[in-house]
């Protein structure tokens, strides 16, 4: 493939719209259960069509929060701190034209505000409300999604332990033109740690996803549409069942690209329990009740940098398949 040629999409697109977290049930959204269980089993990711997020609400989004938020002086930036890793402000890394912002909670009633304080303590309110109506779309997205994964697997009754020692962040990034012109990947290929991911582009698109054949796609957005990819938490989660895709950023033009993620990932110190009814004779549970933030700190380390396969590293269970 050329490097400026896109693959046509083979990544299945799902209708969401008007399915809501609080009313699961019902024939439409047991017919959307299926298409999407059968999505993540196959691709791990799926284009969801969910109108919540509006042209109206994208242009806010991609055309004044996030040039405005990234415009602003680096020190001022720098001032999101976070003791997670890849959390917090994220930028100036060599070779790379990209920075990133990462907060968590973004759907408590106080995060957002807080956050658009430390960047413009003589407030921000547009930037607030845009930010807070985008958590509030994809949160209900990102519930409707585990819970039908969780539905699927047969496993409802793990549902509510499974939330309640889930929370969620936003991260938001720019992308500049990418240095190395030959590839135009501005950001490598990658997996996900966390549990659900939702990527909302802007019109400047650039995320492909490598398919469980090898193949590396472009997803394909429309502007009702936002992609939904497995990560590696869930993965072990569901005891292999669901598996987290590849992806990486490639920007073709020179226009600056903005992305806003909404995820979810296990809370701090709550331990990553496969739920028993999903091992058997020929599936046992693969893994051991683990610590995420243990797991995302040994994907960033040195042995975790340096390992071909981290995932299999972390837990040790040395099966090459598996992954
Ligand atoms: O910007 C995007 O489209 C995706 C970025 C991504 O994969 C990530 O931040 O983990
Ligand atoms: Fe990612």
């Amino acid at each position: 493939m050329g490097s400026d040629s896109k693959q046509v999409s083979k990544i299945p697109k799902i209708d969401l719209s008007g399915l809501h977290p609080s009313v699961a049930g019902g024939e439409r959204w047991e017919a959307a259960k299926a298409e999407v269980a059968a999505a993540l089993f196959s691709h791990g990711c799926f284009e969801a069509y969910f109108p919540s997020s509006s042209d109206e609400l994208r242009e806010a989004m991609f055309g004044s929060a996030l040039p405005e938020m990234f415009a602003l002086p680096l020190e001022t930036k720098r001032r999101l701190k976070s003791d997670d890793v890849y959390h917090g402000y994220i930028g100036q890394i060599p070779h790379m034209a990209y920075e990133s912002i990462a907060f968590d909670d973004p759907v408590s009633p106080t995060a957002v505000e807080e956050f658009t304080k430390l960047m413009w303590p003589e407030g921000n309110s547009s930037f607030c409300k845009t930010v807070e109506a985008f958590a509030k779309a994809l949160h209900e997205l990102v519930e409707i999604v585990q819970m039908m994964i969780v539905e699927s697997l047969g496993v409802e009754k793990h549902y509510d332990s499974l939330v309640s020692s889930t929370t969620y962040a936003v991260r938001l990034s720019e992308y500049g033109v990418p240095l190395n012109q030959d590839t135009k990947i501005a950001l490598d290929p990658h997996k996900d740690p966390n549990l659900v991911t939702v990527v909302c582009q802007s019109k400047i698109d650039g995320l492909e996803v490598q398919t469980f054949d090898g193949d590396w796609v472009n997803v394909d957005p429309s502007p009702n549409s936002l992609t939904v990819m497995v990560g590696q938490a869930f993965q072990a989660w569901s005891n292999m069942r669901v598996r987290a895709p590849y992806h990486r950023v490639r920007v073709l033009g020179k226009e600056k690209r903005f992305s806003a993620i909404f995820f979810s990932r296990p809370s701090h110190n709550s331990m990553v329990k496969s739920p028993e009814e999903l091992g058997d004779e020929d599936h046992p549970l693969l893994f051991k009740p683990f610590s995420y933030t243990e797991f995302v700190k040994f994907l960033y380390s040195e042995e975790g940098r340096k390992a071909k396969n981290p995932f299999n590293a972390y837990f040790r269970i040395g099966n090459e398949e598996a992954a």
